[in-house]
């Protein structure tokens, strides 16, 4: 069996993934605006052996027919949020080894400057940096705040490639890898390694040098979790990392197929495309107490969460349709994923699963033995590289999943010890070197090749 790989899912608000468990007892994620949080969680993923930690990220916010609900602020289900990237650079003062993911849109960034905040990341935490790259599905309230017009659903998988397009040339053609010599009687960097870049895109274009020299990895490593046949696109030719929402071993073994097709179809090695399952997990001594932690945190939540969250995602109010309503009926130009996820079930239906675990698949409850065990089967049956744990409470899930589960894990010879390679790109995709592999469209503009 492969080995695995294994993440964490953070977001800087006090919830995540749709639900509302900042009120459990237990839940520090209230505190997601000190440092102390943050400090707590990095030791945790270090320590316990997580290659990295990922901070996802949205711009909009919540609304139900034009109206952001009141339960929204009593709840924080949006909002407040802070920026991942500078939780990122406070995360990576903090540790040595641990990888940093962070999340950001090519609907709402402007390159250039995107281009530079992830070199910076990458230079300072010397090649410990991921990007997920998102084409932001709460784009109609986040349109509007940034005072863009709203762009449909494929059209920003188009936006998005230009913006990739922009930042390879920032990343890999702007300052050849050892331009800087920084040698105090010669030169601190060679001018011949220095180039212009140019770009005129249908969206997006610059003309000039760019703002930081090249950074250990280069392009930071790539990660993408779009699953409508445009977004598998847009993962199969750009994505190194692929998270995938979690669901049945058949549903995932399709996805995984279907996105390392993808990949082919892009000229890149199928097996150098490695997919990440979202899971959660309850972990008890026995399986009724993993259900008793479980039904704590159900109903630590105010059930009134569900209309709110799901309109944040797909901008439908659920409250709107008969319960019986199939959801093969609606449509949205948001996350198509949140629609398709849920096959041939009815509104109704739809609405007490939102509420039990939003965005998050359903949480395996059961012993650390019986945990590992449904890992290793799915990794198995669908073809996965690697897990994104998203906890159900923090730190608390974080600490029971690195405590009891990894080390039955590491015994089976699944997960490793320790972090061996400098980079996270040669952690998670298995390069000899930081860079990207010569078969990512992203190296062709690496400056030298003439491209
Ligand atoms: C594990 C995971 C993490 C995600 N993180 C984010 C995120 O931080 N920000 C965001 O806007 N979308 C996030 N998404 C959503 C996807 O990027 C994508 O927008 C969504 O699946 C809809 O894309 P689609 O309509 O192409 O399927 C995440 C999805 C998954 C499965």
């Amino acid at each position: 069996m492969k080995q695995l790989r294994f993440g964490l899912f953070e977001n800087a608000q006090a919830n995540d993934s749709g639900t509302a468990t900042w009120r459990h007892k237990d839940n520090k994620r209230d505190g997601f605006d000190r440092l102390d949080y943050w400090r707590e969680i990095a030791r945790t993923c270090e320590e316990g052996g997580l290659d990295f930690l990922f901070l996802a990220d949205a711009w909009g916010w919540s609304e139900v027919n034009g109206q952001r609900p009141e339960i929204c602020s009593r709840e924080s289900l949006d909002l407040p949020r802070l920026d991942p990237f500078i939780v990122a650079a406070a995360i990576m003062a903090q540790t040595t080894r641990l990888g940093l993911v962070v999340t950001g849109s090519t609907l709402l960034e402007q390159p250039y400057a995107f281009a530079r905040r992830m070199a910076s990341l990458d230079h300072l935490s010397q090649g410990r940096i991921g990007w997920n790259v998102v084409t932001t599905g709460t784009a109609e309230t986040a349109a509007r705040a940034f005072g863009i017009p709203m762009v449909a659903h494929d059209a920003r998988y188009d936006m998005a490639d230009d913006f990739m397009d922009l930042v390879y040339k920032l990343f890999e053609g702007a300052w050849e890898p050892d331009a800087l010599e920084r040698d105090k009687q010669g030169n601190f960097a060679d001018p011949g390694k220095v180039h212009r870049i140019s770009h005129k895109g249908p969206h997006f274009a610059c003309d000039g040098y760019g703002n930081s020299s090249y950074s250990p990895q280069g392009t930071p490593v790539l990660f993408q979790a779009g699953t409508s046949p445009r977004g598998r696109a847009f993962g199969g030719r750009h994505g190194e990392c692929i998270f995938l929402g979690g669901g049945s071993p058949e549903k995932l073994a399709e996805q995984v197929r279907a996105i390392r097709q993808e990949a082919v179809k892009s000229g890149r090695d199928a097996a150098s495309i490695k997919l990440m399952s979202a899971f959660s997990c309850v972990v008890g001594a026995t399986t009724e107490e993993a259900h008793r932690k479980y039904n704590e945190v159900l109903e630590a939540q105010n059930p009134d969460v569900a209309v709110a969250s799901y309109a944040m995602f797909t901008g439908l109010d659920l409250s709107s349709y008969d319960v019986d309503t199939p959801m093969s009926s609606l449509h949205t130009e948001l996350s198509q994923t949140q629609i398709a996820r849920f096959g041939d079930m009815t509104v109704g239906q739809v609405l007490n699963e939102w509420h039990a675990h939003g965005v998050r698949p359903k949480a395996f409850l059961g012993t650390a033995e019986v945990i590992a065990d449904t890992i290793c089967e799915l990794a198995e049956s669908a073809d996965l590289d690697g897990f994104l744990l998203t906890p159900v409470t923090q730190p608390g899930s974080t600490r029971d999943f690195v405590e009891q589960v990894l080390p039955i894990l590491r015994a089976r010879g699944v997960a490793r010890e320790g972090h061996p390679e400098p980079t996270l790109r040669q952690r998670l995709v298995g390069t000899a070197t930081p860079v990207l592999r010569d078969d990512h469209p992203g190296s062709s503009y690496r400056a030298g090749l003439g491209t």
